[in-house]
């Protein structure tokens, strides 16, 4: 049961914020079938930055793109905000929802504040100003300067462009945010600079996030809890120090390979993720 207050959607309370009940995910094609997913469940409580981790090809992406409503499961139950997200529709879903895809480009063709502004002037709810003024406020939120407001795509540096994209993401207020591979392609630097952004946003803003990363340092200076999608499921959902005690194939070598000492150092340096 949803209640909505002041425009904005929250889950009755105690309920989860995104909840995943035995969801199938087959590709057929008329010489075969493919099962990603298989009986998966996953809950995600408000506040959380909760991460999945998995190999390649096991359905990350398309469980964003579900969650999302962009695909539909071929079996199970999404319910985002106590919603079905097949009854959300793409309204619904915008205002709920914020996502940063990882190819997510900008418009070449349009402006920083025009690109930011995109989602909330389709609408056509509100007047060109008033959208002006709060994709503004969203350009400063993500750390840009007004000045940045009338640059063009083709100006910008990676990280710059990853802001503007978080900035349309977070354009109608969503209380949950979605993120595939935030830092996937940026220099150490601006990959931290991120983190450090997505942190306070998370905490301002009292966001629920899902993300997708491989890159170490994001999950563990992020994440309050993993999620390792193995054998077609969620295998384990927890605590990073849970997760990495763990015993299976992919969390040995995810963790505990090469990568290992590294997360392990992690693990010590950010109580946050203990
Ligand atoms: N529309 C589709 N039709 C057929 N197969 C698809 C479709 N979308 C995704 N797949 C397949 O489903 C599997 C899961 O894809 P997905 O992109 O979610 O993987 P992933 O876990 O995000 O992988 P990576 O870490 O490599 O990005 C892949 O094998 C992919 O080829």
């Amino acid at each position: 049961m949803a209640v909505e207050l002041a425009g904005t959607y929250l889950p009755a309370s105690g309920a989860p914020m995104v909840d995943i009940r035995k969801l199938w995910t087959v590709f057929t094609t008329p010489e075969s079938r493919f099962v990603v997913h298989e009986n998966l469940d996953l809950s995600v409580q408000r506040g959380e930055v909760l991460s999945i981790v998995g190999g390649s090809g096991t359905g990350k992406t398309v469980l964003l793109r579900q969650i999302l409503g962009l695909e539909t499961p071929s079996k199970g139950e999404i319910f985002v905000l106590g919603q079905p997200v097949a009854q959300m529709g793409q309204k619904g879903a915008a205002s709920r929802i914020g996502m940063l895809f990882q190819h997510g480009a900008l418009f070449s063709a349009f402006s920083v504040l025009e690109n930011i502004a995109f989602p909330l002037r389709e609408l056509k709810t509100l007047p060109s100003a008033l959208v002006r003024e709060v994709a503004m406020v969203k350009l400063q939120m993500v750390g840009l300067r007004p000045e940045d407001a009338d640059k063009m795509p083709s100006d910008l540096s990676g990280g710059m462009i990853k802001r503007v994209a978080l900035a349309r993401a977070l354009i109608m207020d969503p209380p949950l945010l979605l993120l595939d591979e935030p830092t996937a392609g940026l220099d150490p630097e601006s990959s931290d600079g991120f983190v450090t952004l997505l942190r306070s946003l998370h905490r301002d803003l009292a966001l629920t996030v899902i993300m997708v990363t491989h890159d170490l340092d994001t999950l563990f200076e992020l994440s309050t809890r993993i999620a390792v999608l193995a054998d077609k499921r969620v295998i384990i959902a927890a605590a990073p120090k849970d997760v990495i005690a763990f015993q299976h194939p992919f969390i040995h070598d995810f963790f505990l390979g090469e990568r290992g000492q590294r997360a392990m150092e992690l693990l010590r340096e950010y109580p946050f993720a203990v």
